[in-house]
C-alpha cells in the first residue's frame, strides 16, 4: 500500500438553515500520495461538498480530514492560508483567473503572496511554462486567450508551487472536446511527472476514465469504487455501467 496523502474519516456535513440538510453522512476515504482519483455521482449527491470540506472551503460538521499528516481545521487563520498556498492546488470549472493581470502574473500570484525570491520565481515559472507549453501567451491578458488556454493557465498557477495534492471541481465543465482531451492528458502527466495526488469531481465518464480510481457518491454516502486496469476503454465502460446502475437520467451526471 502506498503512503496516504489524504485520510478522511466519518466525514459528515450538515447545512443548517430553515431546513437542515445532511449533505454528507459519514464518508471514509484514503488517497494515496501518487494517486489520481475521480469523484462521480448524481447531481446533488454531495460531490462538491466533499471536495469543499477537503479543500477547507466548507467546515465539516463531524469526522476528520488529515492532509499530509496535518489537520487543516486545527490550524489558525495564518497557518491555514499558508497550508493552502503550499500544500494544495485548486482548479475550478470557471478558471478563477484575475482578469486585470497577464497570464504570467496570474501564474506567479501564489508565489508573490509567499514572498518567494525573484530568481526562484523565474525558475519555477520557466519549468511550469515549459511543461505546459504556454510560452507564447505569457504576456497576454486572460480575455485574449481561449477557454482551453485559460484552463492551462489555471493549472499552471495551481501547480507552480508543486503541491502535494491537486483538487479539481469539474475542470473540463466549460471546455470543448478537444480542450477536454488536452487538459486531461495534462492532469495525467502532472500526476506521473510530479507525483502530485489528484482528486477531481466530474460528471463526465470520459474525463473520469483518465483517473486510476473512481469513487461514486450517492445521497451523501460512498456508494462504490472501481479501479482502472490496463484498458482505459474498458474502464470507461465500467464507469458508464455504474452510473446507469446508480440511476437518474444521463443529464444528471
Ligand atoms: N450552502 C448550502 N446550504 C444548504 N444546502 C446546500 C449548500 N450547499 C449544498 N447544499 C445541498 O447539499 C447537497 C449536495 O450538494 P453538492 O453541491 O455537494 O452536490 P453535487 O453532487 O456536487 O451536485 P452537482 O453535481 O449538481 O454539482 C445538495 O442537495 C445541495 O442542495
Amino acid at each position: 500500500m502506498t503512503d496516504t496523502i489524504l485520510n478522511v474519516q466519518q466525514l459528515q456535513k450538515e447545512y443548517t438553515g430553515e431546513i437542515t440538510y445532511k449533505a454528507l453522512k459519514g464518508i471514509d476515504f484514503h488517497l494515496g500520495e501518487k494517486e489520481f482519483v475521480a469523484v462521480m455521482g448524481p447531481s446533488g449527491s454531495g460531490k462538491t461538498t466533499f471536495l469543499n470540506c477537503i479543500s477547507t472551503i466548507d467546515r465539516p460538521s463531524n469526522g476528520s480530514i488529515i492532509i499530509n499528516s496535518k489537520d487543516p481545521y486545527k490550524l489558525n487563520d495564518d497557518e491555514l492560508a499558508k497550508f493552502r498556498r503550499t500544500e494544495l492546488g485548486f482548479v475550478f470549472q470557471d478558471f478563477n483567473l484575475v482578469n486585470t493581470l497577464t497570464v504570467e502574473e496570474n501564474i506567479l500570484l501564489p508565489l508573490t503572496l509567499d514572498s518567494v525570491t525573484e530568481k526562484a520565481m523565474k525558475q519555477s515559472l520557466e519549468e511550469v511554462v515549459d511543461f505546459l507549453g504556454i510560452e507564447e501567451i505569457l504576456k497576454k491578458r486572460t480575455f485574449e486567450i481561449s477557454g482551453g488556454q485559460k484552463q492551462r493557465v489555471a493549472i499552471a498557477r495551481a501547480v507552480i508551487h508543486k503541491p502535494k495534492l491537486l483538487l479539481a471541481d469539474e475542470p473540463t465543465g466549460n471546455l470543448d472536446s478537444k480542450s477536454v482531451n488536452s487538459v486531461m492528458t495534462l492532469f495525467e502527466s502532472i500526476n506521473k511527472t510530479f507525483n502530485t495526488a489528484i482528486l477531481m469531481v466530474t460528471h463526465d465518464a470520459y474525463v473520469a476514465s483518465f483517473a486510476q480510481r473512481v469513487i461514486f457518491i450517492q445521497d451523501g454516502i460512498l456508494y462504490n469504487e472501481i479501479h482502472r486496469g490496463k484498458n482505459k476503454q474498458q474502464f470507461y465502460q465500467e464507469i458508464m455501467d455504474t452510473l446507469t446502475f446508480l440511476g437518474g437520467g444521463q443529464h444528471e451526471f
